[in-house]
């Protein structure tokens, strides 16, 4: 049977377990917190973040790292992307040979401007053969209630990328495999960004015609940066481009579009911040992947326009307007 430790009992983390069991794997989640561990492992629920999802009772919960990695084929990471590099910093000691890595995460670390999957292997000195990326549009509140949904579960070497494939289908969750590991990533820590560009189109009372002129450019500028990074540009039209961003930049359960709305809506960034519970990546990634676009001579405005309403505290009226106003050019360059 094929054992898999859930790094993060988060909302993804905590539906990834429910997948996985589904599938027939051996699951341990991790988490960091004794009592909501304990309340998982004895209720088979996760109060505070999935309280109407009773998981398969065959999942076990601990907040002991090296119990859950002890023989795992599969590490899957679930913790936000900034704080990655200091969690796996104490789990890389007790990760076993075999084990291959998974990053269900959607960002760029600031500062040093690496994918999730750079930040695993260099912390955990591993080689791109086990480092496994899954990406798609897949809300975890939606897959909670098992509704159908597809991803793409990415890895360099194609048969390890198959062995997580087969790991993780269900009936409900169907994974395809693709070896573009950076096209995948950048696919699923851009459409955060341009999720709370949307949202915040939204909060101002915008119609459909502004959302899907954000989603069609802010396509086109992530694919303009994959394709500097070495991305294959089909990646951004398949499910962890084109498919993330739409199911995004449509979905109220997106906490990214929310958080957006609530911008556009007039709330302060410190209000904005206060309403939000979970993770919403795209707040700290807008920084890093304006970073990483700027190191590579790659203009992204929607990038831009985003930063400056969350960090320069511009109003998005005024931020909108800029957007407009940029010269003419044609669509495709
Ligand atoms: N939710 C979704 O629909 C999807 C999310 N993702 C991605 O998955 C990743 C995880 O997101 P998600 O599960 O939703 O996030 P949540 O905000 O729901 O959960 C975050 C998890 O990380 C833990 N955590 C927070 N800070 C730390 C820390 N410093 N050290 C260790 N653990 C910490 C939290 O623990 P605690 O509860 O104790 O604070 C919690 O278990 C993100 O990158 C996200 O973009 C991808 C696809 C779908
Ligand atoms: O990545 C997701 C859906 O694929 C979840 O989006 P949010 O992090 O914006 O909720």
């Amino acid at each position: 049977m094929t054992r898999c430790a859930v790094m993060g009992t988060g909302s993804w983390g905590t539906v990834f377990a429910m997948i996985l069991a589904d599938a027939g794997c051996e699951v341990t989640l991790w988490g960091r917190r004794q009592e909501l561990v304990d309340a998982i492992d004895r209720d088979h629920v996760n109060r505070d973040y999935l309280p109407e999802l009773t998981l398969p009772a065959g999942i076990r919960a601990t907040t002991d790292a090296a119990a859950a990695l002890a023989g795992a084929d599969f590490a899957v990471l679930s913790v936000p992307s900034q704080t990655l590099r200091d969690n796996l910093a104490l789990w890389a000691p007790l990760i076993e040979p075999q084990t291959a890595l998974v990053s269900l995460m959607k960002g760029v670390e600031l500062g040093t401007v690496k994918r999730m999957s750079e930040v695993i292997a260099e912390v955990a000195g591993v080689g791109p053969e086990r480092v496994v990326v899954v990406s798609g549009p897949n809300l975890a509140g939606e897959i909670a209630n098992r509704q159908p949904a597809a991803t793409v579960v990415a890895c360099a070497d194609e048969e390890v990328a198959k062995r997580f494939q087969k790991a993780c289908h269900t009936p409900y969750f169907r994974p395809y495999t693709n070896t573009d590991v950076v096209g995948c990533e950048l696919g699923g820590a851009v459409k955060n960004v341009i999720g709370l560009a949307v949202g915040m189109a939204n909060g101002m009372g915008l119609g459909d015609n502004t959302k899907a002129t954000l989603i069609t450019r802010g396509l086109a500028e992530t694919t303009r940066l994959g394709l500097v990074l070495g991305a294959d540009p089909h990646t951004f039209a398949g499910l962890a481009g084109m498919g993330d961003l739409v199911a995004t930049c449509s979905s109220p359960l997106s906490r990214n579009n929310t958080f957006g709305t609530n911008l556009g809506r007039g709330m302060t960034l410190a209000e904005t911040i206060a309403a939000t519970s979970q993770t919403a990546e795209g707040v700290k990634s807008c920084e890093s992947v304006l970073d990483l676009a700027r190191r590579n001579g790659v203009e992204m405005p929607i990038v831009e326009a985003v930063v400056d309403v969350v960090h320069k505290g511009r109003p998005t009226q005024e931020v909108l307007k800029g957007l407009m106003a940029r010269s003419a050019k044609p669509e495709r360059r």
